[in-house]
This record gives C-alpha cells, sequence and structure tokens, in this order.
C-alpha cells in the first residue's frame, strides 16, 4: 500500500501523510519564540525567496531549463487540451543554492510532518488537529498575511513554469488541494498513511491531482541522508535529490509511479503545490482565516 491510502481521516482533514514525531501536548502548537535564523518558515521564506529577501528570488522562467524530461504516454484523459500536453511528463529545475549562514540546523517552531495550508490540517502523531481552528485569531502569530502572500507568489511562478514546460495554458490549470508542507525525519512512521516510501500514483492518491510539483527546503546530503524522490520507471528509476529551491514537477498520473526513500538522518523539508485541469476542483490559495 502506497504513500497513498487515502484514508477518511486525511479526506476530512484535507492533508496528507508523512512520518510524525509524537507531539506531546496541543501546548507545543502554541508560537514559540522564533530562533533568529531559522524556523520553518525561515526556511520556506530562504528557498522560495532567496536568503529571505524576497526581491532577489530570480523568475523561476529564468532559471536554467529542465534536467530532465521524458515522454510518456498518458493516462486517458477528458480535460481540456489546453491543460493536458498528452504525455506523461516531468521536469525539475536546478537549485540556486544561497543560505545564511546558521539557518542549516535551525527546526521549526511547529513540530508537525505535514501541514495543509488549504485547511489547517496538521499532523499530531496518530491524528490531525485543525491549526486554523485550534490558534482562532492568534494564527497571526504563526502565519502572516506576507507568508502567504509569498505563497501566491510561489504558486504563480510555478504555475506559469509547468505551463511553458508543458505548452499548456496556465489558465486552464487550478489550484488543487491539498497543498502542504512536509517534513520527514527518521521517526518510526505512526500510521500506514506516514508510510511516504512506498510507490504511489499521486492521481491515485490525492485524486484531483492533474500536475504535481514540490518545491525542497532543504539539501539532499547536508541536511538529511536518504529522502531522494524516485521516479520508478521500467528498467531503471530515475532520482532527485532534494535540494532548497529545487522545483520539481511532473504529470500526476500512472506514467509518473514515484517513491520518496527512507530518511535516514537529519530532517527533510518540502512543500507540494499542485494543480487540476477540472475547475470543479480547484482551490483558491490559502489565506488567513
Ligand atoms: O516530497 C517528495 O519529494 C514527494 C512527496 C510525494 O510523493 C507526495 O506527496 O505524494
Ligand atoms: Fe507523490
Amino acid at each position: 500500500r502506497g504513500a497513498a491510502a487515502a484514508p477518511e481521516e486525511r479526506q476530512r482533514a484535507g492533508s496528507g501523510r508523512r512520518p510524525g514525531r509524537a507531539l506531546p501536548s496541543p501546548t507545543s502548537l502554541l508560537p514559540s519564540p522564533r530562533p533568529a535564523h531559522g524556523g520553518t518558515r525561515a526556511r520556506w521564506r530562504r528557498a522560495a525567496g532567496g536568503c529571505g529577501r524576497r526581491a532577489s528570488f530570480p523568475p523561476l522562467s529564468s532559471r536554467p531549463p529542465a534536467v530532465s524530461w521524458r515522454g510518456a504516454p498518458g493516462a486517458l484523459r477528458t480535460a481540456s487540451p489546453r491543460c493536458w500536453p498528452g504525455a506523461g511528463r516531468r521536469c525539475s529545475t536546478s537549485s540556486w543554492r544561497c543560505r545564511a549562514p546558521g539557518t542549516t540546523t535551525a527546526t521549526g517552531g511547529l513540530k508537525a510532518s505535514i501541514l495543509d495550508l488549504h485547511s489547517g490540517a496538521l499532523s499530531l502523531g496518530k491524528q490531525f488537529v485543525n491549526l486554523y481552528r485550534y490558534f482562532g485569531d492568534k494564527i497571526q502569530g504563526i502565519f502572516t498575511e506576507e507568508d502567504f502572500a509569498l505563497y501566491r507568489d510561489v504558486r504563480q511562478r510555478i504555475q506559469q513554469k509547468i505551463a511553458q514546460a508543458f505548452g499548456i495554458s496556465s489558465s486552464s490549470m487550478y489550484l488543487t488541494k491539498p497543498t502542504f508542507f512536509s517534513r520527514i525525519n527518521s521517526t518510526e512512521a505512526k500510521t500506514t498513511h506516514d508510510e511516504y516510501w512506498h510507490p504511489h500514483i499521486d492521481k491515485v492518491t490525492y485524486g484531483s491531482f492533474d500536475y504535481t510539483s514540490l518545491l525542497y527546503l532543504s539539501d539532499y546530503a547536508e541536511d538529511f541522508g536518504g529522502g531522494r524522490f524516485v521516479f520508478m520507471d521500467a528498467g531503471s528509476n530515475k532520482t532527485i535529490e532534494p535540494q532548497a529551491g529545487r522545483v520539481s514537477f511532473f504529470t500526476s498520473g500512472s506514467e509518473n509511479l514515484h517513491r520518496v526513500e527512507k530518511v535516514h538522518w537529519g530532517t527533510r523539508y518540502a512543500i507540494t503545490i499542485s494543480f487540476t485541469c477540472n475547475p470543479d476542483h480547484g482551490i483558491g490559495d490559502p489565506v488567513l482565516m
């Protein structure tokens, strides 16, 4: 069974699965003093915005071209041809490496393994809690408008990059859920949906995904060991090494069966931002509630 199982609680919580570090109590979710450098938010800003200075972030379209491509028969589809490239595709960018000193070992103020930005679902050992409901107004101490603006900006750039790379229309793609941060470490899986290392197909796992994108927020071999992303192709696997700032995207069907290697040490952070061709499955960008 893949990372893929889509159990009811995840449906309800609107989130996915990853290895969970059991959280001692809900109070651990309360805002804690942030490290001067670091934390999940700082990590996100650095990877998405370039050393925390948004202005220095190069537009996705100016990044180096795809380093890996594959054409393969796509699944039969009824979606608009403007949204579908007609064949399974994949692409990953190089990352531009820039990091502030002292940030690599910082850990997030939130001890979560999965945080779905759309619903607020946060994995908590064997359960999910709703972060937005839990914090109510105080959520603004956790996230700011600026964080969500940054998300929108990155989402838009990734959307445009996918459209450009696959020769489809960006306006025919819709953000879909879940859209989530993940944290993976070597802690034992708490539930079967924490077992991220199984081969799976995102379209099956998440239902609405037509295009999956992953923005990595930490570096393979430097911040964590194991944890490479593996496309399981007939005859030969192809591996992507996460690097902070690297974006990988691919069509979400059976043509892109994949898995993530077990993380042996350290902590791996990523954010998943995915798109659907079906407007009925589209969601708005996450907003502060
Ligand atoms: O984090 C990754 O590299 C991939 C995660 C994944 O396969 C998924 O969320 O479905
Ligand atoms: Fe996946």
